[in-house]
């Protein structure tokens, strides 16, 4: 097994990478092998003085506080992280990010819906959740997930980020908590209304650096860290709406286990006397008109947005959706 796991790892920076594969061949520890992985090839355990033994203790425990639930597992965190990874290489953000950033980045991903249940936060409120309770209806889940992530970094043998300055430290979990809330789907609308032209603006300055000495490439250089983290914030919700960009055989394989969580909701709805939430009913489901609404409404504008800004990088995403799209199309 070992033997397949690494051969699997050598694929880390491939968006094709087969994160089901890994999560079998790793004794379902796919987030641990794939953020030790990372980490060890950027470098991250010299740069900022990691002790080896308290990132995989941390990374161990961070896993097995991800229920065992359809889509909301360790693997979908495994399957964002590698993800995020993947977007951080693409050129035009060689000289972008600063080692913290991508530390923050990863982070993120790794953490951004632990201890996740495997229902929406509109079913946490309107079954009058503790959650709920705790974070006043606002992104339950997300704010949830960052608790629990940095509870588990209080734990001495778990702090892997002991060496990191007090400053530093600061601006890992500012980033964090504000990647993490980002991925609250209610904050999808406004994403959406500044991405356009916060990414001309970039544009804008990234031709008009080209121009003035052919010798950079054309990486995107933000000197403000408000405008890094506003593209991170972009980059890690893109990560965590990529299943369609996959392969069709690994988009489906998500499709399955999301619809499975959706449904398993929908079945406790209907035995509370609650409003089914909308896809989560197995009896009118449509599960092809599902994804093709998700993929028109919200994927594909997103990564068109994104792929625009990285020309010619994410054409794969893209074609990848528009197949997907089209084999659902073919199934109705
Ligand atoms: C096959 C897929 O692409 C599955 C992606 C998840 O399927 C959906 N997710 C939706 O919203 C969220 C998107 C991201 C997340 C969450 C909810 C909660 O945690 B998370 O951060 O993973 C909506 Cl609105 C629709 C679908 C559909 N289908
Ligand atoms: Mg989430
Ligand atoms: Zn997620």
């Amino acid at each position: 097994h070992e033997a397949k796991l690494a051969e699997l790892m050598d694929n880390i920076d491939a968006w094709g990478l087969n994160i089901f594969d890994v999560h079998n061949y790793s004794q379902s520890h796919s987030l641990t092998s794939v953020m030790y992985t990372i980490f060890k090839k950027r470098n991250l355990i010299e740069t900022f003085r990691i002790s080896p033994q308290k990132l995989i203790n941390y990374l161990v425990t961070l896993e097995s506080h991800y229920l065992d639930v359809p889509y909301h597992c360790s693997i979908h965190a495994a399957d964002v992280t590698q993800a995020i990874h993947v977007l951080l290489l693409i050129p035009s953000f060689e000289n972008t990010f600063t080692d913290l950033e991508i530390l923050a980045a990863l982070f993120a991903a790794a953490i951004h819906d632990v201890d996740h249940p495997g229902v929406t936060n509109q079913y946490l409120i309107n079954s009058d959740n503790e959650l709920a309770l705790m974070y006043n209806d606002t992104s339950v889940l997300e704010n949830h997930s960052l608790a629990v992530a940095f509870k588990l970094l209080q734990n001495e043998d778990c702090d892997f980020i002991e060496n990191l300055s007090d400053e530093q430290r600061k601006i890992l979990r500012q980033i964090s908590i504000d990647m993490v809330l980002a991925t609250d789907m209610s904050k999808h609308g406004a994403i959406m209304q500044t991405i356009q032209s916060f990414h001309q603006s970039l544009k804008a300055k990234q031709c008009k650096d080209s121009n003035s000495n052919s010798s950079t490439n054309d990486s995107l250089v933000l000197t403000e860290q408000k405008e890094r983290v506003q593209l991170l914030r972009e980059m890690l919700h893109c990560a965590d709406l990529s299943n369609p960009t996959k392969h069709l055989s690994i988009y489906t394989q998500w499709v399955d286990r999301i619809m499975d969580e959706f449904h398993y909701q929908g079945d406790r709805e209907r035995s509370a006397g609650m409003p089914i939430s909308p896809m989560c009913n197995r009896r009118t489901a449509d599960i092809e008109m599902a994804q093709i609404g998700f993929i028109q409404a919200i994927v594909e504008p997103l990564w068109q947005m994104w792929a625009q800004l990285v020309y010619p990088h994410c054409q794969q995403m893209l074609d990848n959706i528009d197949s997907n799209r089209q084999w659902y199309e073919y199934q109705i």
